[in-house]
């Protein structure tokens, strides 16, 4: 259906008035969890949060966010930006990336598609490879699809196969790598006895090397680049198990964080460059962390750093990454079709939009929200600001990141009356959590605290309604436990940090001297998710959602 051929008028609400400034609050990473001092939000100052959790149960509730409630393949899936902040915006779930490889490689199709054709051509003379992040994660790919990708690109006649790691040690625990690297070797060794020439040729860690996301830093792009395609980079190894073993000997070397390096023949000869005649897949998912090197591969006129060299290959991502740009031309699986958000909506019917964060979650307020989709749906109605973001440290350093910047932002948008919702991403809570540090993560939390009272204050001020919520767990829980519940400890008898996202679930909460009375949470919809949120913000704009949206969390009882 072609975007004029829709119905874009939404109802009246019967009994909620317009007019009104909502704030949408989304506080990245920041879950409900038992209070104990590995909960970082617990711990800290959080007395904007503290109260509005006293509204409960008609004014603040707990929304699932991970698992089947944003789209993921089973309830064992943590939640993550991607997925929150398109059920968040999209208000209905979609089956997403991590669920739809799943089908098209459990059926075959994933061979059968255009995509997998296109590379395919390149089998007879040249070389496959695979770029992306080694892991179980879930949250940008998963080992088991690239196994199962090996596995079908050898009976499909790949001869040369080279695979490209990125570690992990943020969706899964630091020092993991290790492991996952030896089942990567594993399977290369069976496709080595079926006379599959397959190798590991380069890696690094997802923070550091390739997966840089919302341009924030070209650099950890081109690290990898240089590692490769043009097989240069400053570590080299015979093997990539010594090399991840080694690499982490380093002090305070992390899996995130490891060096670029190249694995290299007994000559010293790296084993795996990318050259003219090559076929390149990306084998992670999702999209935000794939951008930069889908644009650096695929574009001819490039010029955010220097490639060297321009191997001439046939480039496919696992999916397309970004449908507007149509990048990268070439997919294995079609993305989720995300359509008719809440944001197009609301500005076809007059809502003038403030959505602002800092570069590191900038995207996830406007891409993610608006179902993958760059850019403002109508620049007269719509404002995006971005905060540029610190590059080049690990936000443990900066724990209070541009939380105040942002929230300044917003207040500033509030007030000025120009704007009928002001959307924001406040970072910290999931930003620093990822990097471990129990101190930091404490202080992160009271930095995305106070900017949510800077936010209320300014509602306040003008009679606005606000929507406080978050995307999924991280900040809440730094610690990995067993069935019980109970800190889980290493053979040394550590606790092991969880630097990742976790399965609770998130607050959400509604507020403002603007909010009409009687307006409080329904009881008949205890399992709400974060798709339930966006037709509660458009009934609080005053206007019905559409009928296919899920049901709105909000009733206004009569009193
Ligand atoms: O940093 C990221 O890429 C993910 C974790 O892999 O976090 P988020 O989903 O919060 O962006
Ligand atoms: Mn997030
Ligand atoms: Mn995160």
């Amino acid at each position: 259906m072609g975007s004029s051929e829709i119905a874009w008028k939404l109802a009246d609400h019967p009994k909620l008035p317009k007019g009104k400034t909502v704030a949408v609050v989304v506080l990245d990473g920041w879950g409900e969890a038992n209070p104990d001092k590995y909960n970082c939000i617990h711990v800290a100052e959080t007395p904007a949060m503290d109260s509005l959790k006293k509204g409960a149960p008609d004014r603040w509730r707990l929304v699932r966010a991970h698992g089947k409630a944003v789209g993921l393949p089973t309830e064992d899936d943590m939640g993550n930006s991607e997925v929150g902040h398109n059920a968040l915006g999209a208000g209905r779930i979609y089956a997403q990336g991590a669920k739809l490889v799943d089908l098209a490689l459990a059926s075959g199709k994933i061979f059968e598609g255009e995509g997998f054709n296109y590379i395919k051509e390149c089998f007879d003379q040249g070389t496959l490879h695979l770029i992306g992040l080694l892991s179980d994660g879930g949250v940008h790919s998963r080992l088991d699809q690239l196994q199962l990708l090996l596995k079908g690109a050898g009976e499909n006649g790949a001869k040369r196969i080279r695979v490209h790691i990125l570690t992990d040690g943020r969706d899964v625990l630091d020092g993991s790598s290790v492991g996952f690297v030896e089942a990567l070797e594993n399977d290369l060794l069976m496709l080595r006895e079926k006379g599959v020439d397959a190798q590991i040729a380069s890696g690094g860690g997802r923070m550091y090397v390739t997966m840089d996301r919302y341009e924030n830093d070209w650099g950890v792009v081109k690290r990898g680049w240089d590692a490769q395609v043009l097989g240069e980079a400053p570590h080299k190894f015979q093997s990539a198990v010594e090399a991840v073993k080694k690499l982490r000997e380093v002090p305070k070397a992390n899996d995130q964080y490891l060096p670029p390096f190249v694995i290299v023949d007994k000559s010293g000869k790296a084993v795996g460059p990318i050259v003219d005649g090559d076929a390149v897949v990306t084998f992670n998912f999702r999209a935000d962390r794939m951008v930069m090197l889908a644009k650096a591969l695929e574009y001819e006129d490039f010029d955010k750093f220097d490639r060297v060299r321009v191997p001439k290959i046939r480039y496919a991502g696992m999916l397309q990454y970004d449908g507007e740009l149509k990048l990268p031309s070439q997919y294995l699986v079609s993305p989720p079709e995300i359509e008719r958000t809440s944001g197009e909506y609301l500005v076809h019917n007059g809502i003038r939009t403030f959505a602002c964060s800092e570069t590191v979650k900038f995207g996830h307020v406007t891409f993610f929200w608006n179902g993958n989709r760059s850019g403002c749906f109508d620049p007269t109605m719509e404002e995006y600001v971005e905060i540029p973001s610190d590059s080049g440290i690990t936000f443990n350093v900066k724990p209070n990141m541009k939380a105040l910047e942002i929230a300044e932002k917003a207040r500033d948008a509030i007030l000025s009356r120009k704007f009928d919702q002001v959307r924001v991403n406040l970072p910290n809570g999931d930003m620093v959590g990822h990097t471990g540090d129990i101190e930091a993560t404490i202080v992160a939390c009271k930095a995305a605290d106070d900017a949510v009272k800077m936010i209320l204050d300014a509602i306040e001020q003008v009679g606005g309604i606000y929507v406080v919520t978050a995307d999924h767990g991280n900040a809440e829980d730094m610690v990995k436990r067993n069935k019980s519940g109970q800190p889980q400890l290493d053979k040394n008898g550590n606790i092991q940090i969880l630097t990742s996202h976790t399965l609770q679930p998130v607050p959400v909460a509604i507020g403002g001297p603007g909010l009409a009375p009687g307006v409080r949470f329904r009881k008949d919809v205890p399992s709400g998710g974060l798709a339930n949120i966006a037709a509660t913000v458009m009934n609080l704009h005053g206007f019905e959602a559409p009928s296919d949206y899920e049901p709105t969390l909000v009733e206004v009882a009569d009193n």
